[in-house]
């Protein structure tokens, strides 16, 4: 079957190795059960199973004593998280040095959003496969936004035109993103994604729509919404 891209093959780095304070669960909520399965399961499964995929490197905190190896499709190999998400991502794509070229895609996704379409991470490829950058799956902003101060009392409301909520995966060149998050963490700048990083050199990501059912688990009520998103992709 022709695929919908022309990409031959990426790579995948996945975050994992948070502790998911937000959360406050009995253990890290990307290994929290969901619909049969640990949150971390379902999205090594949804990016494992996807054509093209070369090679999928995971981050796991050094004190993670609830990690193992789901059985995947593709060469998967673990890395030490880092003290931030950044850093996390960063041990991935070292660990791809000598093996990704340069110009290879890298596609990273949290491994709290287990939710992520195949038609999504479809979407991101067909859209980016020729993109001088790369870019990200998002979601335009459909609420009003409000700026508070630390009590909560509103002190703006800010124009929602042109914002979006920025999700993964997102989707850069191995070399470009190297760069781009190394200059960062040299100059104490924690970017909370990929593509701030790709900004700061100066680059502009593409921003691909996504769906809104790809959810980052982050509180105790997204869990149960991540099931009820599972349940309904698995009927359609
Ligand atoms: N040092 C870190 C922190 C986070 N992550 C990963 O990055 C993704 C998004 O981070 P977040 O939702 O913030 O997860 P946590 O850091 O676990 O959540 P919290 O901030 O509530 O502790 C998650 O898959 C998480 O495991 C990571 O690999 N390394
Ligand atoms: C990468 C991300 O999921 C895009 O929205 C988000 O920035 C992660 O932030 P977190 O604070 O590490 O959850």
């Amino acid at each position: 079957m022709n695929s919908p891209y022309s990409i031959a093959d990426w790579w995948a780095v996945v975050p994992a190795a948070g502790v998911g304070r937000r959360m406050n669960g009995e253990r890290p909520k990307q290994y929290l059960e969901l619909n049969g399965h640990r949150v971390i399961d379902h999205t090594l499964h949804r990016l494992g199973s996807h054509r093209g995929l070369r090679g999928l490197v995971v981050a796991i905190n050094t004190e993670d004593e609830y990690w193992s190896a789901p059985k995947v499709p593709v060469a998967l190999e673990t890395v030490p998280g880092g003290e931030e998400r950044c850093h996390s991502v960063l041990n991935g794509l070292e660990q791809l040095a000598g093996r990704a070229d340069d110009d290879d895609w890298v596609l990273v996704h949290d491994a709290a959003r287990p939710c992520l379409r195949a038609e999504d991470l479809d979407a991101l490829l067909s859209e980016l496969a020729g993109h001088p950058v790369g870019g990200l799956l998002g979601l335009p902003i459909a609420d009003t936004v409000k700026r508070t101060d630390s009590r909560g009392d509103v002190l703006e409301t800010i124009s929602r035109e042109g914002l979006w909520r920025a999700l993964t995966p997102q989707m850069f060149r191995f070399g470009l993103l190297r760069q781009a998050l190394w200059a960062a963490l040299e100059a104490g700048e924690w970017v909370t994604d990929e593509a701030a990083a790709i900004e700061r050199a100066g680059y502009r990501p593409k921003m691909v729509e996504g769906h809104g059912d790809n959810i980052k688990i982050t509180r105790p009520q997204d869990l149960p919404l991540a099931a009820l998103y599972l349940a309904q992709q698995e009927e359609a």
